[in-house]
């Protein structure tokens, strides 16, 4: 019994891992969410941002990926129930879609906020 559990602990994160590596493979807005991580992770080590600055940057990009992921699988589950065109299948998804805009926007602003005064002195 000790056994299974475990087993099952470790089944959870490999299917948790395979939902990743699905949507890194397959979908393109979240390629590009992860490119923009990666760039900004390299802004955080030029511009030496310091503890609580990088955590804010970290947070909302890790934010838009997860906004991102539960809208695609709200994408995908919708075109299951419904593989016609319904309205309400197609509110649904604008609702879903405008979330990850929503945080999107968020790191926007955000990233204004924090890299303005470093790329002033940059320049
Ligand atoms: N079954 C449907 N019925 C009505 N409208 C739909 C339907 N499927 C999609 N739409 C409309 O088309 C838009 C795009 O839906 P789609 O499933 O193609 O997402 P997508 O373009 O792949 O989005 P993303 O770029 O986030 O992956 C929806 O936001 C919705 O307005």
């Amino acid at each position: 019994m000790k056994n299974l559990q475990k087993q099952n602990f470790f089944k959870t994160f490999e299917n948790a891992f395979t939902g990743i590596f699905l949507v890194i493979k397959k979908e393109r807005n979240f390629q590009i969410e992860i490119f923009a991580l990666f760039v900004n992770i390299f802004l955080i080590y030029y511009f030496e941002l310091n503890a609580a600055e990088t955590s804010i940057i970290l947070i909302v990009c890790f934010v838009v990926l997860v906004a991102e992921m539960l809208n695609t699988a709200l994408e995908k589950m919708a075109d299951f129930v419904e593989p016609n065109f319904n309205s309400k299948i197609g509110i649904i998804k604008d609702i879903a879609a405008g979330a990850v805009l929503m945080a999107a926007i968020g790191a926007v602003i955000i990233g204004i906020i924090i890299y303005q005064h470093y790329i002033m002195e940059f320049f």
